[in-house]
């Protein structure tokens, strides 16, 4: 922590590169966001979706000076190569391009790193490798972080390429929580074990949480619900994880958007004997058909909100599902923790769904945990507490920024600062 403060002493502009591009790539979609590093500001932003479709549509904002209108590009964009080459041409179009020697690092977040990764990694080829052997055990997510690195690598091939892996945070996990019950040395075989994701959120979130309170990460135990398509609870104490709710893959624990969290896993041999599904399609099922839109036909909270306004009984099942897994996460985790400082929501569901939110806190002052229904309705972008002052255990709203603790992290490595 002593010694090299190359960001904090800084130097004139333009003699060192001080910018980092963030590539989030998804299944189907692109997430990216340029930063300069000076003052972690945003120069812009953008989202590429619905890649391999006929109706892709890329949204770029510029962010940098006064800023600038949105654009949009629609048409199909074919794959990750493509749909990286339409950013590298907005950026450009900004003055921002990728041949700016004002880039310092390009940083990606790769789901699933193993156990060998539990800090950002400069990507060579034997890193590439090792994110290509975990593709069984991330078969949604490592393919397209796989190809966003490579056309990137093709793009800037002098740059530092750095991966900032979803599972780093959790490798923190005691055995206790890391460990199935299943036959040792099956497990230790095939590396079986609990291995988390979305480990940068809950990171970040738990910092950022500490941060509203007024205390050091290492002073507070808190329970992050990240609640986006894909959702995840963890169990931090002191600033380290010690549980959470994601496993080997990112299909365990809560309901998702479309994927199942927690079942019997017997259900996979019953679907296999019974109703004569393949592997491949049971994955589908889980992974796919499953969670909110299995159960109601849409995944997106706000579309089941509307339903349920209108008195859909399905849409209503599909909340209460959600929901009561929900709780039991909450419930669970503080008894992982023993004294809990705060509860916090992020993400796409946790930072904007108020029911949501009231509804898994609901009955819990026992535990010191209460919602205000006025806080609980306020809609801002900032970190907040929803809480009312009498409880016991803070309520909070922590919007996560993926993005930013990857170009920190990025930033970090390529400058030989700690993070
Ligand atoms: N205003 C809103 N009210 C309720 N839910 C919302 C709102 N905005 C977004 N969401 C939910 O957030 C989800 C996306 O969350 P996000 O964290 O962006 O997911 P991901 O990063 O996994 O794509 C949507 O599917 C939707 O359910
Ligand atoms: C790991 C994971 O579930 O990621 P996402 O929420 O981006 O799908
Ligand atoms: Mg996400």
């Amino acid at each position: 922590m002593t010694g090299t403060t190359a960001t904090a002493t800084g130097t004139a502009a333009g003699d060192t590169a001080s910018r980092v591009l963030v590539l989030n790539s998804g299944s189907s979609s692109v997430k990216y966001q340029l930063l300069d590093m000076r003052d972690s500001s945003r120069l812009a932003a953008g989202l590429v979706e619905r890649i391999g479709e006929q109706t892709s549509r890329l949204v770029h904002t510029p962010l940098g000076g006064g800023g600038g209108d949105k654009r949009e590009r629609t048409g199909p964009i074919a794959d990750h190569a493509a749909a990286l080459k339409a950013v590298a041409e907005e950026l450009a179009a900004d003055g921002l391009g990728l041949d700016s020697p004002e880039l310092a690092a390009i940083g990606h977040r790769v789901v699933h790193g193993g156990l060998r990764f539990s800090a950002p990694t400069v990507i060579d080829d034997a890193v590439l490798a090792e994110i290509e052997r975990l593709v069984p055990v991330a078969p949604l997510h490592n393919p397209a972080n796989l190809t966003g690195i490579r056309t990137a690598m093709d793009l800037r091939p002098d740059l530092p390429q750095i991966a900032v892996f979803d599972t780093a945070f959790h490798t923190t996990m005691p055995e206790s929580a890391a460990r199935y019950a299943i036959d040792v040395e099956t497990a230790d075989a095939h590396r079986i074990r609990r291995y988390g994701f979305h480990g940068t959120s809950h990171a970040y979130v738990s910092r950022e949480t500490a941060k509203l309170l007024g205390k050091a990460p290492e002073e507070v135990n808190v329970i992050v619900l990240h609640l986006g398509n894909g959702a995840s609870a963890s169990a931090v104490k002191g600033g380290r994880c010690v549980d959470t709710s994601m496993g080997l893959t990112p299909l365990e624990g809560l309901v998702m958007g479309t994927r199942s969290g927690d079942i019997d896993p017997a259900v996979t041999f019953h679907l296999k004997r019974v109703a004569g599904m393949s592997t491949d399609e049971i994955d589908v099922l889980l992974n796919k058909r499953s969670g909110l839109v299995g159960l109601c036909g849409d995944n997106d909270m706000r579309e089941i909100r509307r339903r349920i306004d209108e008195g859909d009984e399905r849409a209503l099942l599909a909340f209460d599902i959600y929901i009561h897994r929900l709780r039991k996460y909450i419930g669970a985790y503080y008894a992982v923790l023993g004294r809990v400082d705060a509860v916090a929501f992020t993400a796409g569901v946790g930072e904007n769904a108020a029911p949501v939110r009231e509804a898994a806190i609901a009955g819990l002052e026992e535990l010191g945990l209460a919602v205000d229904a006025d806080l609980n309705s306020v809609r801002s972008e900032k970190a907040r507490l929803i809480s009312p002052e009498y409880a016991r255990v803070a309520v909070a709203v922590v919007p996560t920024d993926e993005e930013l603790e990857i170009a920190t992290q990025s930033y970090a490595l390529v400058r030989g600062v700690n993070a």
